[in-house]
């Protein structure tokens, strides 16, 4: 996976449609940093400086996440390591005909934790029971998603939250979606204290680089790439 993509779309096979939207993802590590954009001219410092905070934030709630799981408070920074953030800046235009199409559609973040930070316009949709639910934007806040890693690390106490963003005719949507996920190197799988007789291993043990590949060489939406590692 390249380091920094600019496109519309996560696969651009021409067996689905395309995004209404227009986006730029680049990873946090500071090694990458001569990649990001040169505009605006400040744009460097100031996602340096954000993507530093997010990260001890994703942290503070993947400590608190690994204590509820009965885990040692820094499993889930213990077993990310050096980790990898990547910064996914979306931009959904106005539509004419919005009920026709998707700024994005229905997925489920591959890392641990997404913090999302948004510009007020609300889009988001969440799956809930088979329905698909606004999440209307509270100002001032951000969103936090469970993403697949921590699905697995759980095995499965914690579920990935399937989503998509829909586009509307009256207002630009700009959201900035920051995921949390191990280093590309290292193998992701439940963690051994949460499997025992009762609750067997769900998952099958993946590097982080394959499960990726794997979710992003998929035409299939949702969450089908967190099916293909489902052992039950
Ligand atoms: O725009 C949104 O609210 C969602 C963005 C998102 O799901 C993503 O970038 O993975
Ligand atoms: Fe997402």
């Amino acid at each position: 996976m390249s380091p920094v993509r600019y496109g519309t779309s996560l696969n651009t096979s021409k067996k689905h449609s395309l995004h209404w939207r227009d986006y730029f993802r680049h990873y946090g590590h500071q090694n990458t940093l001569h990649l990001w954009p040169l505009n605006p001219p400040n744009y460097r410092n100031v996602a340096k400086e954000y993507l530093e905070e997010i990260w001890e934030l994703a942290m503070k709630i993947g400590g608190a996440i690994s204590e509820g799981l009965g885990l040692d408070q820094n499993y889930l920074e213990e077993s990310f390591g050096e980790g990898l953030q990547i910064l996914a800046a979306n931009y959904y235009p106005k539509c004419p005909q919005p009920e026709k199409t998707l700024g994005l559609a229905a997925h489920s973040d591959h890392g641990a934790l997404t913090i999302l930070m948004q510009n007020g316009v609300n889009g988001l949709q969440i799956k809930h029971n088979q329905d698909w639910v606004s999440v209307h934007h509270v100002p001032g806040t951000f969103l936090v998603n469970v993403g697949d890693c921590l699905e697995i690390l759980s095995n499965g106490k914690y579920k990935s939250v399937e989503h998509r963003a829909t586009v509307n005719a009256q207002r630009t949507r700009i959201s900035i979606a920051v995921g949390h996920g191990p280093a590309l190197s290292s193998t992701i799988g439940p963690a051994s204290q949460l499997v025992d007789q009762k609750d067997s291993v769900r998952y099958r043990s993946i590097t982080y680089k394959d499960y990726i590949e794997l979710q992003q060489s998929s035409t299939i939406r949702g969450k089908s790439a967190l099916q293909a590692v489902t052992t039950k």
